[in-house]
């Protein structure tokens, strides 16, 4: 939860294009330092643009993300620096299927830290018992649930320091029984300090986690606020239709 004021990350009117098609068309926000920020909204609102623009795995084609201040669209700002303090969960798990679980969470360290075997090993080991995945470290990606697997890459994404850590839907390509396993890493690391966006349909974990709540409909933050606002006394009249439809189809 928060533990300062300070912002890590504005994104201010931050756009994307795909040739004619403007998916995001002004996304204004301040996340500040051990923030929870989830994203909420109707399929091809713009959620995953929003998360791959602020990792630049998508560049925006408008607009600013400030991070500590600065600009890093701007030209001479050290990417590298960037990219290594912001990590990323995704829905596939993406993890390497030729490497361990140990290695797959050592890897990133050794390359990109230049941390030393002991050191990377230890931190992995650290942090895959943080997960509950220290008794499956010899264990290859392919021979794990897909819960697990998500965990496994819970732990190589904090085992690189990262400041912020993006999570694109990371329990949608679960099978039912295994989303609570994974929500419940994910609320433990909420209580760390480390400031966390998260795109998700799961409304409850919303709810439960969140200091900030964004809600994303054609291409703009159409609501934004504290879980309290956004689930039991929403404004905006899209958002309304969401939770509406969102509740019929829970039943
Ligand atoms: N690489 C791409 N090229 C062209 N259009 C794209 C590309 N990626 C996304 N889009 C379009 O951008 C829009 C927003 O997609 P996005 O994935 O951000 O939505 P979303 O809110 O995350 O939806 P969902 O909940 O279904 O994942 C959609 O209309 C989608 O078709």
């Amino acid at each position: 939860m928060t533990e300062t004021n300070q912002t890590i990350i504005s994104l201010k009117h931050m756009q994307k294009a795909y040739g004619d098609h403007q998916v995001l068309k002004d996304i204004n926000v301040d996340i500040n330092k051990g923030e929870i920020v989830t994203i909420i909204g109707p399929s091809g609102g713009g959620k995953s643009t929003t998360l791959r623009c602020i990792n630049l795995l998508e560049q925006p084609t408008g607009g600013e993300i400030d991070f500590h201040g600065e600009n890093i669209l701007a030209p001479g700002y050290d990417l590298n620096d960037y990219r290594a303090k912001v990590g990323m969960v995704f829905q596939q798990f993406n993890l390497f299927n030729n490497l361990d679980v140990l290695s797959n969470c050592m890897v990133g360290q050794e390359l990109v830290l230049k941390r030393s075997k002991d050191e990377a090993k230890k931190i992995a080991l650290e942090n895959l018992k943080k997960v509950g995945m220290e008794p499956f470290i010899k264990a290859k990606p392919s021979q794990l649930s897909g819960g697990q697997q998500q965990r496994v890459a819970i732990a190589r994404a904090i085992s690189m320091d990262p400041e912020v850590l993006l999570f694109d839907e990371p329990t949608s390509a679960l099978d039912p029984e295994m989303v609570g396993e994974v929500l419940e890493v994910m609320k433990k690391l909420a209580t760390t300090g480390l400031t966390m966006i998260i795109v998700t349909h799961e409304m409850a974990f919303a709810r439960d986690i969140s200091d900030q709540v964004l809600f994303v409909a054609d291409g703009i933050i159409t609501e934004a606020g504290e879980p309290d606002q956004i689930f039991n006394h929403p404004q905006n009249e899209k958002l309304q239709k969401f939770l509406r439809n969102f509740r019929a189809n829970s039943l």
